[in-house]
């Protein structure tokens, strides 16, 4: 059966943000304060040469639309420079702390939201547009996105929805025909860049800092607007808005955002810049700027340059870091509720609802079923130890444990020669102490394994259905960046076909899923990022 589906130009757009909430009437674009409002109405800036670059098929089909062509009204609409009469864009205003400071007003300085859309299962997705020109809240930039990082955005979102992790999802990448300057090494080199536009989809953008800008305003009865709204398009299982509602909606947002982090740690991916304006308020990954996944197993690894100093966003701090954030969402709407010590308690549901996602995803990760909850705790923690120490790979190793489970319970004579191979496969150079300790946990890994009743090749499936074999290293990224930039899509397109099953074996895409390559270790955007995007 064959649904039935519209060009994006004829979907009709609803506007609950618009309509709910509170927009100044101005349209000019000039950046400026904006105090008193929730958004401004503004148009995007139409490009030269609206062009598509890639399009989600499954995100396509799921919001009842069709495939557009390469140019197009469709396109023109995915670039900002067709508005249909039922859209009414906007750009919302935030603040947030970055890197731990207050930083005011921020806003979409470069996204503007068309407005929503009905998906074939009756629920409703913002459609965003990112780098579609200037807006208020634009400061000094230029309201645009090059290439390289939208191309990342577009990889990651959808790479992120198909491991399972909590995430908005990106329709489309379009080319803009234009050119942006950047610097992109923070070295004084300006140089022009193609541009590009990403359009997010996303039950809602609305962030932590949202509530920030007017709880730190003092417009209290935006704030309470805006949870207003929240509440009742996102979690409307929470019923009517009251201070007791606004309380159990806190410990909801703490319970996405300990999910969402905990799949974090799970696959390896660093965010790379939490700052409070890049927490959804619905516990979704947002915003992929210089984001990477942990080759080397090392907590302190980040792959922002800007942060290398701080590693405040490192690998092992995330976990930290979005509880300091949801402190911050605390103090903001703590006016709502009648015991805003209270709040403290649900950041407590964090931490607990933390500690136990992590744990039973390493169990699956592991191949274990819940035996004796403090021999197992203390085996992931040595686990966890014995990465650190070694650095191998961390999706290679877990690969090539589940292969190898099996082998582990069928426990031959050849047992050393099996770790061996297991820790060959996933060490980038690791020192004799982290060999050793790498042995010695898979000693009683093994022996925890005997314990387990399910059949071995029970156990070894399960294991794969949890630790993926393709994950979008920065380096694939990079040279799908490459080969675009000449207008070759063919990197693009396989990423994306390989990516959409990584739990996959596909082994005709096996050199996708092999340990970064020497030459990608310093190499920029192969290992580590700037924030110029
Ligand atoms: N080229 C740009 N033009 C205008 N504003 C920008 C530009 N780049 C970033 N900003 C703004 O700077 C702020 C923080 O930057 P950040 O890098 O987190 O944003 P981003 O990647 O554009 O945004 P998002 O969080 O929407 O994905 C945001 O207010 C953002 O809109």
């Amino acid at each position: 059966m064959s649904i039935s589906t519209q060009s994006l130009e004829q979907a009709p757009f609803q506007n609950s943000f618009v309509e709910e909430l509170k927009g100044e009437a101005s349209r000019n674009k000039n950046p400026r304060q904006v105090p008193g409002y929730h958004y401004s109405r503004i148009e995007p800036t139409p490009v030269r040469d609206p062009h598509l670059l890639a399009w989600s098929d499954d995100l396509g089909g799921f919001l009842g639309l069709a495939r557009p062509e390469e140019r197009g009204p469709a396109v023109n609409a995915l670039a900002g420079n067709l508005v249909t009469e039922s859209m009414k864009p906007f750009a919302a205003r935030y603040g947030g702390h970055q890197f731990g400071h207050w930083a005011g007003q921020l806003g979409d300085g470069r996204a503007i939201s068309l407005g929503e859309l009905t998906a074939v299962d009756g629920s409703t997705w913002e459609i965003q547009l990112k780098g579609a020109g200037p807006t208020p809240y634009s400061r000094r930039a230029d309201g645009r996105a090059v290439l390289r990082s939208s191309l990342r955005e577009f990889l990651c979102s959808e790479a992120m929805y198909y491991l399972g992790v909590p995430t908005t999802r990106a329709l489309s990448l379009v080319g803009t025909g234009d050119k942006v300057v950047r610097d992109m090494f923070y070295n004084g080199n300006a140089q022009e860049e193609p541009g590009a536009v990403v359009a997010r989809v996303a039950p809602t953008f609305i962030r932590f800092g949202n509530f920030q800008m007017m709880a730190v305003a003092g417009e209290k009865d935006n704030l309470r607007a805006l949870a207003d709204y929240v509440i009742k398009h996102h979690y409307p299982e929470l019923g009517e808005p009251s201070p007791e509602v606004y309380m159990r909606w806190f410990e909801e947002v703490c319970r996405r955002t300990a999910v969402m982090i905990a799949h974090w740690m799970s696959v390896g991916f660093v965010h790379g810049v939490m700052n409070t304006d890049n927490m959804s308020i619905l516990g979704l990954t947002i915003d992929y700027g210089p984001y990477g996944w942990l080759e080397p197993y090392e907590l302190d690894w980040t792959p922002n340059t800007t942060d290398f100093s701080s590693r405040r966003y490192a690998f092992g701090q995330q976990p930290q870091v979005a509880l300091w954030n949801l402190y911050q969402l605390a103090r903001a709407i703590a006016p709502l509720v009648h015991e805003p010590e209270a709040l403290r308690g649900s950041l407590d549901q964090y931490t607990k609802t933390l500690a136990e996602t992590q744990h039973a995803m390493m169990l699956r990760k592991l191949g274990l079923t819940e035996l004796n909850q403090e021999e197992d705790r203390a085996l992931i923690e040595g686990l966890h130890e014995a990465m650190a120490e070694s650095q191998v790979d961390m999706t290679i190793f877990f690969r090539r444990l589940s292969h190898a489970a099996p082998a582990l319970i069928a426990s031959s004579e050849n047992q050393n020669a099996l770790f061996q191979e297991i820790v060959q496969a996933a060490s980038y150079g690791t020192s004799p102490e982290g060999e050793q300790m790498l042995h010695q946990w898979l000693q009683r890994y093994t022996d925890r394994l005997h314990q387990e009743s399910a059949d071995p090749e029970a156990i070894r499936e399960s294991m794969l259905s949890a630790n993926p074999k393709y994950v979008l290293r920065n380096y694939l990224a990079q040279q799908a960046i490459e080969a675009a930039e000449t207008g070759d899509l063919s990197v693009l397109n396989r990423l994306m076909e390989v990516l959409k099953t990584p739990f996959a074996e596909q082994p005709e895409h096996d050199e996708l899923a092999t340990k970064r390559p020497d030459w990608a270790r310093t190499k920029a955007g192969c290992a580590t990022l700037s924030c110029s995007s």
